[in-house]
This record gives C-alpha cells, structure tokens and sequence, in this order.
C-alpha cells in the first residue's frame, strides 16, 4: 500500500452518534477526524451510528482532510458490523481500539481484503492497555509489510489509566515512559504516532503545555475531543516560522557550490552535517504540505 504523507498536527474525535458534532467537523480546521463507533457510544445507540455515519458519508464523500472511523473490537458483538459499516463510508483508514498483538492487525487486513476493500485504505491502531504497551514494537513492524496496511499509532491514555491505575496528572511524568515506548516503536516501524487526549477542555493552559510537551517528544499530532483544542493544536505540532528560516538556510549552506561534497559545516556557531540538511529538509516538506492542505481546505 503506498503511504501518502498527510498532516495530522489535530486529529479530533467526534462521536458518530452526535448528528450536531457530525454536521460541525464538516466545517472545522482539524487535519484528521476520527468518527467514533466505540467509547463515545452508548452500547444501544451503535446501530444508529452506524446509519448516521453512512448517511455522512454518502451526504460529503469528498472531503479536504484525512477521516477516520474508529471502529470496536473485532472480538466484541459489534466489531463485525462495525467494519462492514466503516469499509461501506470509504474513509482514508480504520481505527482498531485496543490493538494488542500483531494478529488483530491482520485480521482486520484480512477482513478488509475479503470485501476487496481499495489499496489505500490503511489501517490504524490504538496502543491502550498494558499488553498494547509491551507488544508495541511486534505490532509497529507490520507497518513494513504494506499488506498489514498499517500506518499509524494512535495513544488511548484513558484506558491506559484505568487499566494501570497510573495518574495522568503532574505533567504526566508517570506515563511518559510509557509514551516513549510508544512513540519509540512506531518510529522502529515507519509508522507515524498521535499523542492521547487531553479531558479537561475547558483548561487552555494545560492544554497547550501538553501539546507542547507532545510534540517535544516527538509525536506527529495529537487526538482531540472538542473543537476548541484545534488551533492550539496545529500551532504546537507545526514548524514556527525560525524554525523554518534555519531549515532554509541550512540548505542553502549545502546548496553552495563551494560545499558540495563537504559532510559537516559550521552554521551560526555550531556543528551541522548531512543529517541535519536531511532533517531541515524534512522541516520544510513538512511546512508546503500543511501549507497546501491549508490552502485546500479554505478553496473547499
Ligand atoms: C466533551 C463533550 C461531550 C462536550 O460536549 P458539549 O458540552 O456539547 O460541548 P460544547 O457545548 O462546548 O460544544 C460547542 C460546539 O461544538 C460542538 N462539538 C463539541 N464537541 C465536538 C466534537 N468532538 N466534534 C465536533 N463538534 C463538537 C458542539 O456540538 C457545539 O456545536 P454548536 O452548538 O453547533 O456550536 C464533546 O466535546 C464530545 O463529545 N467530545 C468527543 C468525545 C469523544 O469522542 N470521546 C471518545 C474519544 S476519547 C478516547 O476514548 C480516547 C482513547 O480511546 C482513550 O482511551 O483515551
Ligand atoms: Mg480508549
């Protein structure tokens, strides 16, 4: 399956069972959605949901950005229907909660290769419970084999709560072993990682420290559970316009005709090499392709 790079700084959650949240993300600035068929809905409203996100669906069966429909297990009375529901809406990738060994990757590859779903729908995972956690690293080296259709982590720090009783508060300085872990095997695997929630959306401040921190540790975006948490968001998980302005310059320092050939320069008094021209790079693909799906969405 070819991996298509898309951003995916804010990625919200929005329950399929909420028409009001359905009828909103269509209009919101996130750079992925995440239709929710799992914790967000009550266990007598999964029928419903499903019929409100192939309705969504069939209503904008285009859309400017990534969506995603997280769908339940594939062991619970629900995960069958759900995939059938999810595969019918045609979205860019399903999300699989609770992913714990390779196997539940490739069962949903298999189910999905049996509705001869398109190449390019991929496959996501949430890395949520101890088991997830330890196994990261077997479940990310799918990401190499394209039939797993593997692309993305996803952190679920609510269920890792309440499954190891860890405290999520005092900077999350408990958990963050953890995350490396995560964030460490999926890099191991090609595949990109998203930060978990943050609960308390009305606290701003916490809020933007947590992305802050996120992105210090190297994750490609976070999941969000309210629109309010977007901008913040794509801010804190974007290039700023320095960085931006170093990565430029630092290519052009490579660029010059008088260092071609040269492995390491000096550059505003310190030490860059090859490696560093690859990351600044990489800062600068990064920045056209937000620039150019910003700029699709507002054409939309
Ligand atoms: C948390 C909420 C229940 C709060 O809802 P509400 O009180 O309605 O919020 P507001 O009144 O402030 O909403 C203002 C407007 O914004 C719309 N809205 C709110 N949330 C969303 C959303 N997620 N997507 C789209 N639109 C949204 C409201 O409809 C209002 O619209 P309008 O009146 O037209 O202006 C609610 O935010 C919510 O349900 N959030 C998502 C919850 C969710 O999906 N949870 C599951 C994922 S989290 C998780 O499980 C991660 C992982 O698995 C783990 O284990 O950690
Ligand atoms: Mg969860």
């Amino acid at each position: 399956m070819k991996k298509i790079p898309r951003p995916r700084r804010s990625v919200l959650y929005v329950p399929a069972s909420n028409p009001k949240a359905l009828q909103k993300s269509v209009t919101l600035a996130a750079d992925a959605i995440i239709y929710d068929l799992e914790d967000s809905v009550a266990p007598e409203a999964k029928e419903a949901a499903r019929e409100a996100l192939r309705t969504h669906f069939r209503e904008h069966p285009i859309a400017s950005r990534e969506r995603i429909i997280r769908i339940n297990s594939l062991a619970s009375q629900w995960g069958s229907e759900d995939i059938l529901a999810a595969r019918a809406c045609n979205p860019d990738a399903i999300l699989l909660p609770k992913v714990e060994h390779p196997r539940d990757v490739i069962e949903a590859a298999n189910a999905l290769d049996e509705t001869d779903a398109a190449d390019t729908l991929a496959l996501w995972a949430m890395i949520e419970t101890p088991r997830g956690i330890l196994n990261a690293d077997e479940v990310a080296q799918l990401g190499s084999h394209s039939s797993a259709r593997l692309a993305c982590f996803v952190v679920g720090s609510n269920d890792i709560a309440r499954e190891t009783g860890v405290d999520l508060g005092g900077d999350r300085k408990f958990l963050i072993p953890w995350l490396m872990q995560i964030v460490l095997a999926a890099r191991a695997g090609g595949l990109d990682i998203l930060d978990g929630v943050y609960n308390d959306f009305a606290d701003a401040e916490g809020f933007k420290r947590e992305c802050r921190q996120g992105a210090a540790m190297g994750f490609d975006g976070k999941t969000l559970i309210h629109p309010s948490q977007i901008e913040t968001a794509n801010h804190a998980f974007s290039a700023s316009e320095t960085e931006i302005a170093e990565a430029r310059a630092i290519v052009e320092l490579f660029m010059r005709p008088e260092n071609a050939g040269k492995g390491v320069l000096p550059f505003n008094g310190r030490m860059v090499e090859r490696l560093h021209l690859a990351m600044a790079e990489t800062v600068l693909a990064k920045a056209n392709m937000i620039a150019t799906s910003d700029k699709d969405r507002e054409t939309r």
